[in-house]
C-alpha cells in the first residue's frame, strides 16, 4: 500500500485512514523496517557515516549537522564550532576517502544549527530550518541540477547552490528588449507609474557613466569594470553582456529584491542578455519592442540627447543586428511596434493581462507556517512528510505537514518556486486538511 502515490492525495488519505492509523503507519516508515530511505542518512552525527574521518577532529561535538548520501558522495550540511570544519557544506567522497569543500553559489544562506534535510530526485536536498523565521525556513541545496552541472563544468570544481523555497506561484518576470532608443524605458516607466504595487524594476549593473538624470541604485548600479567582472566570475549575475562597449548585467539579487517584495519583476536587457535568461532557470515572458522605422529610431536617439555622435553611430550599427535577431529568431514571445506611444502601451498592458479593470490584483500567497520543533521528515514520491516535534507551547504536535515538491519551478541561481504545503491535523473522529 502506498497512499502517497495518488495525485488526489487528500481524497485518498481522507477516505482510507483515520488519523491514528496514519500516524502508526508513518511511525513504521520513520522508525521501523518499512523505511524506504535506506542508504540516506538524516539528521545524524558524523560518526554514523562509518567513514574514516581525519584524525584530531571531535566529530561528536559537531552537533546538528545533517548528512545525505548520493551515490558515492555524502553531503554534510551545517558547520561545526570546532573551527576546522567551519564551512556550512562539505562533501565526503567515499571512494577516495577525501573531503571536498565545494564552491557555494546561489542565494547567500547561512545554515542554522537546527535543521532537517531530505533528498529530492537526486538533484537537490530540501533543507528545513527549525528555528528560522517562518518564511525563511525552506531551502534547497542544489547538488546536481542543470544549473549546478553547468557551473561545475564551467568552473572545473565541485559546486553546490542554495536557493530559497517560495510557496505558491508568483507571476513570472517580464523581460523587455529592443534597440537603444526604441522606447523600452519610456514604456516601463509608464507601467511602474500606473501599477506601483504590482511591478518592480530589476536594477541592472553597468560600467557606463551615469547620465545627468540617472541615480545610482535607481536606474542602474554604476560600477567599476574590475568589480563587476569579479562578481560575474563569482556567480552573482543571472546574465551579463558587453553592450555598446560597456558591461551590463542583471544580478540575482536585483531580481530577488523585487520578487521578495511581492512584486512582478521587469528586466530591460539587450538581446544577448535575453539569450542567457532564456537558457537559465528563470521563467519569464519575453517581449521585443521594434521602432516603426530605422529613421524614427535614429531621430529618437538623437532627440534624447544623451549620447555623443560617436556613441549614437555605434548604437545604430548595433540596432540593425538587434532588430534582425529580435524579429527573426524565436527568442521572443511577443513583438510590439512602438509607433504611437499610447497604442503601444495599451498593447503591452493587454499582453500582461492588465487591460481588465482589476489588473493590479495578482499577489502571491504569503500565509506562513510554523514547522514543529524536533520534527521528522521523509520523502516519498516527491511528497515530503514533516511530522512530530512540539508545538510552540511545548506540547507534542499532532500536525503532519505535506510538502508537495512535484511542481517545483526555477531554482538556483534564483528562487525555487511552486511549493505547495498543506497540513493534516487531528480532529475528533478523523483528519482535517488545511491548505496553507
Ligand atoms: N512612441 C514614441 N514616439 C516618440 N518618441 C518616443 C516614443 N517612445 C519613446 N520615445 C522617446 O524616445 C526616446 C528614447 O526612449 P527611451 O529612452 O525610453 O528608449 P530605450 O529603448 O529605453 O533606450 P535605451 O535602450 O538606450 O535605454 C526618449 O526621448 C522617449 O521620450
Ligand atoms: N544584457 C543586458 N543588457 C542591459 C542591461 N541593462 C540594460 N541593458 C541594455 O543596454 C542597452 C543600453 O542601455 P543604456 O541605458 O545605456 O541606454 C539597452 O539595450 C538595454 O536594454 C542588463 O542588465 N543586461
Amino acid at each position: 500500500m502506498n497512499v502517497f502515490r495518488s495525485k488526489d492525495l487528500k481524497q485518498r488519505l481522507a477516505l482510507k485512514h483515520s488519523w491514528r492509523n496514519l500516524l502508526n503507519w508513518l511511525k513504521g516508515f520513520i522508525f521501523g523496517d518499512r523505511n524506504p530511505l535506506m542508504g540516506e542518512v538524516h539528521d545524524v552525527s558524523l560518526n554514523d557515516l562509518e567513514v574514516d574521518m581525519p584524525s584530531g577532529i571531535n566529530l561528536q561535538s559537531s552537533g546538528s549537522q545533517t548528512a545525505t548520501l548520493i551515490s558515492e558522495k555524502i553531503y554534510v550540511i551545517g558547520g561545526s564550532d570546532e573551527g576546522i570544519f567551519s564551512e556550512s557544506v562539505r562533501i565526503f567522497h567515499k571512494s577516495t576517502g577525501e573531503w571536498v569543500v565545494p564552491i557555494v553559489l546561489g542565494t547567500k544562506h547561512v545554515i542554522s544549527k537546527a535543521h532537517s534535510s531530505v533528498l529530492l530526485n537526486k538533484e537537490r536536498i530540501l533543507v528545513l530550518e527549525r528555528d528560522a523565521p517562518t518564511d525563511d525556513s525552506i531551502w534547497f541545496l542544489e547538488v546536481d541540477t542543470p544549473y549546478v552541472k553547468e557551473q561545475r563544468k564551467k568552473l572545473g570544481k565541485e559546486v553546490v547552490a542554495w536557493s530559497k523555497g517560495l510557496r505558491g506561484d508568483s507571476p513570472v518576470p517580464i523581460v523587455i528588449s529592443g534597440p537603444s532608443g526604441v522606447g523600452k524605458g519610456t514604456l516601463i516607466s509608464k507601467l511602474m507609474k500606473e501599477f506601483p504595487s504590482t511591478f518592480g524594476f530589476s536594477v541592472s549593473h553597468t560600467t557606463r557613466s551615469p547620465r545627468c538624470n540617472e541615480k545610482n541604485g535607481v536606474h542602474y548600479h554604476f560600477t567599476d569594470r574590475s568589480i563587476m567582472e569579479k562578481d560575474i566570475r563569482d556567480g552573482k549575475f543571472l546574465e551579463s553582456a558587453s553592450v555598446h562597449g560597456n558591461l551590463y548585467g542583471t544580478s540575482i539579487e536585483a531580481v530577488e529584491a523585487v520578487t521578495d517584495a511581492g512584486k512582478r519583476c521587469i528586466l530591460d536587457i539587450d538581446v544577448q542578455g535575453v539569450r542567457s535568461v532564456r537558457a537559465s532557470s528563470l521563467e519569464a515572458i519575453f517581449i521585443f519592442i521594434c521602432p516603426p522605422s530605422f529613421e524614427e529610431l535614429e531621430k529618437r536617439l538623437r532627440d534624447r540627447g544623451t549620447e555623443t555622435e560617436e556613441q549614437i553611430q555605434k548604437r545604430l550599427r548595433n540596432a540593425r543586428a538587434e532588430l534582425e535577431q529580435g524579429r527573426s529568431s524565436n527568442l521572443f514571445d511577443h513583438i510590439l511596434v512602438n509607433d504611437d506611444l499610447e497604442m503601444c502601451y495599451a498593447n503591452l498592458k493587454s499582453i500582461l493581462g492588465l487591460d481588465m479593470e482589476n489588473g493590479e490584483a495578482r499577489q502571491h500567497c504569503t500565509k506562513s507556517i510554523v514547522l514543529p520543533k524536533g520534527h521528522l521528515v521523509l520523502e516519498m514520491d516527491q511528497k515530503v512528510l514533516i511530522h512530530g516535534g512540539t508545538t510552540e507551547q511545548g506540547k507534542p504536535s499532532n500536525i503532519l505537514y505535506v510538502l508537495d515538491a512535484s511542481s517545483l519551478k526555477g531554482g538556483a541561481p534564483g528562487r525555487t518556486k511552486g511549493l505547495n504545503i498543506y497540513a493534516i491535523d487531528s480532529v475528533e473522529g478523523g483528519m482535517g486538511l488545511n491548505n496553507l
